[in-house]
């Protein structure tokens, strides 16, 4: 029997563009409805599923399932319901051919997984030779814990550039030890962008937090430069 297919997800017009950290992390609610994410957990019972390997020389620990597939077709699915928030973001967007990349990521994080501090860096998409700047993230469920933090005095350029910006917050908490972190919460239809090019400071720490209860699923993919 033929895999499910991948849905034609519609775009929406009227949804915000929360900047939770100007110039580094942005949000929008309900960019998928509850029936466009729906289709999209049937078309990943098509998708084959690895389990976590430990961590290479210099990888944070991740101990998600994941799946991963070549597909432009569904990059430009994508891609047309990210297009109008492509202008609002800074650093602004200087190409004028957007594209997202064909290597679509799925990641499922059942009850007590996590995947520990790292920064992602520009990858090159081999056929377009083009490198990633913005982290897409979707989640595809409701989960308790798993949210995404980010530690806002971090950059992987070095203390030079580190940011002075204040978040706007969907949580925000300090902590001494640590320094200040901004956390986003799955939610069922949420896209989350974060910055990772070259310039501006360069990629914040990051980590996907244990998830407590439910089970946290999330689509990955990149904005091309
Ligand atoms: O799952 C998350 O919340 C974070 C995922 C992440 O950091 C990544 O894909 O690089
Ligand atoms: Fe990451």
């Amino acid at each position: 029997m033929a895999p499910p297919p991948f849905p034609n997800l519609k775009p929406k017009s009227n949804l915000t563009l929360n900047a939770i950290l100007p110039s580094q992390i942005y949000t929008v609610d309900d960019f998928l409805s509850a029936t466009e994410i729906k289709a999209i957990r049937t078309w990943i019972e098509g998708v084959v599923m690895e389990e976590p390997k430990p961590p290479g020389k210099g990888e944070a620990e991740r101990t998600a399932r994941r799946g991963s597939i070549n597909s432009p077709d569904i990059a430009s699915i994508v891609l047309r319901m990210l297009l109008p928030y492509i202008p609002l973001l800074s650093p602004l967007y200087k190409s004028s051919s957007p594209a997202l990349s064909p290597n679509i990521r799925i990641y499922h994080y059942p009850r007590q997984t996590y995947f520990r501090c790292h920064y992602d860096s520009p990858t090159l998409d081999p056929t377009s030779k083009r490198l990633s700047c913005w982290t897409i993230l979707i989640y595809l469920s409701d989960c308790t814990g798993g949210g995404t933090t980010f530690h806002l005095s971090t950059h992987d350029t070095g203390s030079a550039n580190k940011k002075k910006n204040k978040p706007n917050a969907i949580t925000k908490k300090a902590d001494n030890a640590e320094g200040e972190k901004v956390t986003v919460e799955p939610k069922a239809g949420r896209l989350l962008l974060h910055w990772h090019g070259m310039s501006g400071g360069g990629c914040l720490k990051h980590e996907g937090k244990e998830v407590e209860q439910g089970d946290k699923w999330v689509f990955r993919t990149d904005i091309l430069a």
